[in-house]
């Protein structure tokens, strides 16, 4: 088992007053037999979401506590960690297998092995039959798809994953949401998402963290399932439908607006 842990990570931007995130711990386990965790922040604007996304992903060092992968220290960006940002930059006048092929290019993998190795991974993402599409050709919701298989070139331990569905329409984002739980399953990755989705957020994780702002703390932590019973074979409007659902919709909706002001 491979760790990503935040231990009581706190983020102070320069020139601000007060600290963005405080004493915040996490931790994102990745198993090399089976599905890694899928944790997924959530919380009011401003609670500090990106900003320990970013320390995980190593864009931001934080003011204090440690953030860690398997307790070597977290210094920058690495290999290991993959982020996905809500609109990536992708090269429009490439087409899906090539912007593939050049994150394998940057990892060293020879040329004639990339084309091969950028279709399975299209194929993960269900883009199989559109390698030869321009950029430009694609919908947000493909092009979306094309970013996480790039992201999966790396070969990374943990995806991490900033609003990656934010910019969809609605019918779109709820297909990717089935996507990123069959590429999570099968790319056995560990998962850090940051959402505004309350459904998404159940749909997707293994666990939930609810932060609040001022400065950015954990409120609760929920260790859901129901992306679980979809791995399993249950359809998602079913898991959708239950009682269950709409109970831990009601709970977690309390905890991301408990203590704000009326
Ligand atoms: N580069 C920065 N410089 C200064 N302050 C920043 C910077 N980035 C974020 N902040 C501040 O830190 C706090 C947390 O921001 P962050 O973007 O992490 O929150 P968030 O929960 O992701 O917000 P949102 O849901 O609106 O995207 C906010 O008060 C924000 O204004």
């Amino acid at each position: 088992m491979t760790h990503l842990t935040l231990d009581k990570v706190s983020v102070h931007y320069d020139g601000q007053p007060a600290p963005a995130v405080e004493r915040v711990s996490l931790d994102i386990g990745k198993s090399d037999s089976g599905r890694g965790d899928f944790v997924v922040l959530v919380g009011r604007s401003g609670c500090g979401k990106t900003s320990l996304l970013n320390v995980a992903a190593g864009l931001v060092e934080p003011a204090g506590g440690l953030a860690t992968v398997d307790g070597r220290p977290i210094t920058g960006p690495g290999s290991d960690r993959a982020v996905v940002f809500q609109n990536d930059a992708l090269f429009p006048w490439l087409t899906a297998r090539e912007n593939v092929a050049f994150a394998l290019r940057l990892r060293g993998v020879p040329a004639d092995k990339r084309a091969r190795r950028a279709d399975e991974l299209l194929s993960l993402v269900k883009l199989g039959d559109a390698g030869d599409k321009r950029i430009w050709e694609l919908s947000g919701g493909m092009r979306q798809r094309v970013g996480l298989a790039r992201a999966l070139a790396a070969e990374p331990e943990f995806l991490l994953l900033d609003e990656p569905l934010g910019a969809l329409d609605a019918l779109t984002r709820e297909r990717m949401q089935t996507t990123l739980l069959d590429l999570w399953a099968a790319a056995q990755v560990g998962v850090l998402m940051v959402t505004h989705g309350i459904e998404e957020a159940l749909v997707l994780a293994t666990r939930i963290v609810v932060l609040a702002p001022g400065p950015g703390h954990v409120v609760r932590t929920f260790e859901t399932h129901f992306g679980r019973r979809y791995a399993a074979g249950e359809p998602i409007r079913a898991i959708k439908a239950d009682p269950a659902f709409a109970a831990a919709r009601a709970e977690l909706t309390d905890a991301i607006f408990e203590g704000e002001a009326a």
